[in-house]
């Protein structure tokens, strides 16, 4: 388990799908409740259940007598550059500010917030489950070992991976970011098809549901790149053979996949403000 002591005090602005998701993962993994300040005026009612079951310091503005290890921002992008002036108090020499915010670069994280070490950060909501993935830019004032903390924080929740080029955000968004969605959205649609084949419905969601399960457990598991498993499944001329070449025919699933990437970096971009 990691150590997370360093990170505290940790100050949570926002502790809503995602902010809620990673702090889950941090108390799973050791994170003192104590330690913790949460500022939102108006969490999900389970994240309120979870900061009153776990006895954690919850404000609806930022206290005036704290210098943070740790501000994560976990705010909506559009409400971001609003909050960001009202946090600059917290900041002490030895902060460091971690963003979640889809879009909001270190330029203009650190125009809201003032001169700080900032590390901008795309994680995903599989971070509830350990599982999730985070790639994250550190501005020029972030320090080794404010790196390796925070490295540590995400690493609790899932994989890490640093870029040096903050441009690629973007896209990370648009793939890891966003991709649950698109994982989920694959299951509504499977299960749509198998009623549209004549499956009753619970039976069509349940085998949906545990066939995707199913497959990315699997894929965790095994040393097989993905279309080796593919291949696995795939008899020649059988069954999976003739939904592919519908699948992987020129209008499947990758051209949909290539737009629907492109549409959300373009919205990530879009979202910088
Ligand atoms: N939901 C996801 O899968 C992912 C979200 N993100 C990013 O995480 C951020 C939050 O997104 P979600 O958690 O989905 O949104 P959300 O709406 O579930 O959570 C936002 C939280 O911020 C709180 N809030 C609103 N105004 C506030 C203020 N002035 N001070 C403090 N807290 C305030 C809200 O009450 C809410 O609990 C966004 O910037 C998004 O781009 C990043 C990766 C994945
Ligand atoms: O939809 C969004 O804007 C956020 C960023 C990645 C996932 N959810």
């Amino acid at each position: 388990m990691t150590d997370l002591r360093a990170a505290t005090p940790l100050v949570l602005v926002g502790a809503g799908k995602m902010g809620g998701a990673m702090l889950a993962g941090w108390l799973e993994n050791g994170l003192d409740p104590k330690g913790v300040v949460l500022i939102d005026p108006g969490p999900p009612p389970e994240m309120a259940a979870l900061i009153a079951a776990r006895g954690m310091t919850h404000v609806t503005a930022p206290p005036s007598d704290l210098k943070a290890a740790v501000i994560v921002l976990a705010v909506k992008p559009q409400v971001a550059d609003a909050v960001l002036p009202g946090l600059a108090g917290l900041v002490g020499p030895g902060t460091v500010v971690v963003s979640v915010a889809a879009g909001k670069t270190l330029e203009r994280l650190e125009a809201g917030i003032g001169p700080a070490a900032i590390v901008r950060s795309m994680p995903n909501t599989p971070a509830q489950v350990g599982r999730g993935i985070t790639v994250a830019v550190a501005n020029s004032r972030v320090t080794t070992p404010q790196k390796v903390l925070v490295t540590a924080l995400l690493a609790a929740v899932g994989k890490v991976e640093w870029v040096a080029e903050e441009a690629l955000i973007d896209a990370v968004t648009a793939v890891s970011g966003s991709g649950p969605a698109y994982v989920f959205h694959l299951v509504e649609a499977l299960a749509e098809a198998g009623r549209r084949a004549g499956l009753p419905d619970a039976l069509a969601e349940k085998l949906a549901r545990a066939t995707v399960e199913g497959a990315g457990e699997l894929l965790y598991q095994s040393p097989l790149d993905p279309a080796t498993l593919r291949k696995n499944v795939t008899s020649p001329n059988g069954t999976t053979a003739a939904a592919l070449a519908v699948l992987m025919g020129e209008t499947g699933l990758q051209p949909i996949m290539d737009a629907a990437v492109a549409a959300a970096a373009r919205r990530s971009r879009e979202l910088a403000g």
